[in-house]
């Protein structure tokens, strides 16, 4: 018997594919919750037997120094800037294309409904509103074993949304500076400021195994803290973007995945803003 969405998924709490004022009181909490602080969690979105079908295999093991925006090292800035500041990560993907179309995520993933519901949470526009057609990245699983976790940093997609799996033995929080930039203006020093521990404007989430999370990752600076003991830590990650066809830079996919596909070369440099990355 395959795999239903109705097994993994809490379709009581969340009846996701069925319009009426319980999905719309959803839509309200949710909107309500990005409006004022560019994140919104569903607490239980999966059954406990859905976390535990979700569970991730294996993945590309980097342990390397990466900076906010996934790029290379440039001496030409001043030191402090926030470009030039590198963290050691000790987090790995378990890249989309180890998820089969009949397993937990996927169907999670392509369940009736799912993607309606996350625009509709967003308000965003069909006209504005995709998958993110990376086949390495459209769906993966972050997992983080003991040390720095993964640093502070932006995503490349625009709309980012986490089922967490397994927490840690210790640490291992979502922390975020909700819109700390816009698509036009990096604003460098409050960047900074998260990155020196002196900012104001960082928010602490500890999420359960179950629960599923929206947010704005491209404009929100995030990191998972370090964490502690030997039990990984692991969150499934679904992503959208505002433009079709829109895939990871070279630069970033041979960080986070350890290895490029054509189709990351031949889409290079298609983006709608001008962020770094
Ligand atoms: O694991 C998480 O909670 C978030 C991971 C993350 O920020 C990312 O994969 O870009
Ligand atoms: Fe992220």
């Amino acid at each position: 018997m395959p795999l239903q969405a109705s097994d993994l998924i809490d379709l009581e709490t969340y009846p996701i594919s069925e319009p009426g004022p319980r999905r719309d009181a959803i839509l309200k909490t949710v909107r309500g919750d990005l409006e004022a602080k560019g994140c919104a969690v569903l607490k239980g979105f999966l059954r406990p037997e859905g976390v535990g079908a979700a569970v991730a295999d294996k993945g590309h093991r980097s342990y390397s120094r990466t900076n906010p925006y996934f790029t290379k090292d440039d001496p030409s800035l001043p030191e402090a800037d926030p470009r030039r500041r590198f963290y050691d990560r000790s987090n790995a993907f378990v890249p989309a294309d180890n998820f089969a179309p009949t397993g937990a995520l996927r169907t999670i993933f392509d369940s009736e409904g799912f993607d309606d519901f996350i625009r509709d949470c967003l308000g965003e526009p069909k006209d504005r509103f995709f998958r993110y057609a990376d086949p390495l990245a459209d769906v993966i699983v972050n997992t983080a074993t003991e040390g720095n976790g993964f640093p502070w940093h932006f995503d490349t997609n625009n709309f980012t949304v986490t089922l967490a799996l397994q927490n840690a033995d210790e640490g291992g929080a979502f922390e975020y500076a909700p819109m700390i930039r816009t698509s036009t203006d990096e604003h460098f020093e409050d960047v900074a400021e998260v990155l020196d521990g002196t900012s104001t404007r960082v928010i602490s989430l500890a999420l359960q195994p179950g629960d599923l999370q929206l947010f704005k990752g491209r404009y929100s600076l995030h990191r998972v803290a370090p964490l502690k003991g030997p039990t990984p830590r692991y969150v499934a990650i679904f992503s959208y973007v505002d433009a079709p066809g829109m895939v990871g830079s070279v630069e970033r996919t041979q960080q986070l995945y350890g290895r490029t596909l054509p189709i990351h070369h031949a889409r290079a440099k298609k983006r709608s803003d001008a962020l770094i990355d």
